[in-house]
C-alpha cells in the first residue's frame, strides 16, 4: 500500500516508523567530505561492460521512474573497483528537485546537485534473484551520477521525450534498446562507501559507487521530469513529481574512499 513518501505525511522524517532501519548504522544517502574521504590505491578503475545491454521498459512507480533491463545474464554488468565481482544491471531512475531547487540525494560538502541519476545492479554471483541481493549486505552496488544544470544533454532527450506516457503512477510503457553508457560523465573517478537503499525498505545492501564528475542537463529537460505525477490516473488529488530525494544521513564512523 502506500505507505511511505515525501510528502509532510509520510516523508523520510517518518520512514522509521514503518522501517526502523532508518536509523540503521550504514544509512544513505550521505554528505561526502572530499579532504576526508582516503585515497586508496588499491581501488582500481570500475569497468562498465553495457554494450549488449536491453532496456525493457519506462515506469511511473509513484515515487520515480524507472528503466528496467534483462537481467537473466550477464550481458550488463560493473565490475572492478570495490566490487568483488560482476553486478548485474537491473534498473536505473532518478531522484531530483522543484524548479530551480537541488534534488540530489548525495550532497559533496554540503553542496547539493538539481538531480542525481542511480544505475542498480546486483551480484547475480552470490544470490538467485534480485529480492534475495536486495537483503544482503554486499548483495548490491549502485552507480550514482550528478546531474547539474546547464547544456542541454544530448542523449537525455531520449529518456525525457518518453516522459509525457509514463505521467501517472503505475504508467508503463516500452522502452527497448537504450544503453546508460550515453549517460556517463567522461571521468570514472569515484567516491565509494558502503551505505543503503535510499527509499524503503532502506535495506543495508549496497555498495555504493559515487561519480566525481557530474554531467550537464538543460533546466528544460529537468521541468520535464518535474510534469510527472506522484499520483495515479484515478486519483482526483494531482501531485506533481519533485523533491523526491532523502536528505544526507549520519555516517556513524562509516569510511568513504576515493579512487583518485
Ligand atoms: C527492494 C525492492 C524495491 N526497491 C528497490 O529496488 C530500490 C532500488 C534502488 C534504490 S536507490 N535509490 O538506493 O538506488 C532504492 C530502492 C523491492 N523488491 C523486492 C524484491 C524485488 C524483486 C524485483 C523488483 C523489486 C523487488
Ligand atoms: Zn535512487
Amino acid at each position: 500500500g502506500h505507505d511511505w513518501g515525501y510528502g509532510v505525511e509520510d516523508g523520510p522524517s517518518l520512514w522509521h516508523q514503518n522501517y526502523p532501519i532508518a536509523k540503521g548504522s550504514r544509512q544513505s544517502p550521505i554528505d561526502i567530505l572530499p579532504q576526508t574521504a582516503s585515497h586508496d590505491p588499491s581501488l582500481g578503475p570500475i569497468a562498465l561492460k553495457y554494450d549488449q545491454c536491453t532496456s525493457i521498459n519506462i515506469a511511473n512507480n509513484g515515487h520515480s521512474v524507472v528503466v528496467e533491463f534483462e537481467d537473466s545474464d550477464d550481458r550488463s554488468v560493473i565490475q572492478g573497483g570495490p566490487l568483488d565481482n560482476p553486478y548485474r544491471l537491473k534498473q536505473f531512475h532518478f531522484h531530483w528537485g522543484g524548479k530551480g531547487c537541488r534534488g540530489s540525494e548525495h550532497t559533496v560538502e554540503g553542496h547539493s546537485y538539481a538531480s542525481e541519476l542511480h544505475l542498480v545492479h546486483w551480484n547475480a554471483v552470490k544470490y538467485e534473484t534480485f529480492g534475495e541481493a536486495a537483503t544482503a549486505p554486499d548483495g548490491l552496488a549502485v552507480l550514482g551520477i550528478f546531474l547539474e544544470t546547464g547544456d542541454d544533454h544530448r542523449w537525455l532527450h531520449t529518456i525525457t521525450d518518453a516522459l509525457y506516457m509514463v505521467k501517472f503512477k503505475g504508467s508503463v510503457t516500452n522502452f527497448k534498446s537504450f544503453n546508460p553508457k550515453c549517460l556517463l560523465p567522461s571521468s570514472l573517478h569515484y567516491w565509494t562507501y558502503l551505505g543503503s537503499l535510499t527509499t524503503p525498505p532502506l535495506h543495508e545492501s549496497v555498495t555504493w559507487i559515487v561519480l566525481k564528475e557530474p554531467i550537464a542537463v538543460s533546466e528544460k529537460q529537468m521541468s520535464k521530469f518535474r510534469m510527472l505525477l506522484f499520483t495515479g490516473e484515478e486519483e482526483d488529488q494531482r501531485m506533481r513529481m519533485e523533491n523526491n530525494f532523502r536528505p544526507p544521513q549520519p555516517l556513524k564512523g562509516r569510511k568513504v574512499r576515493s579512487s583518485n
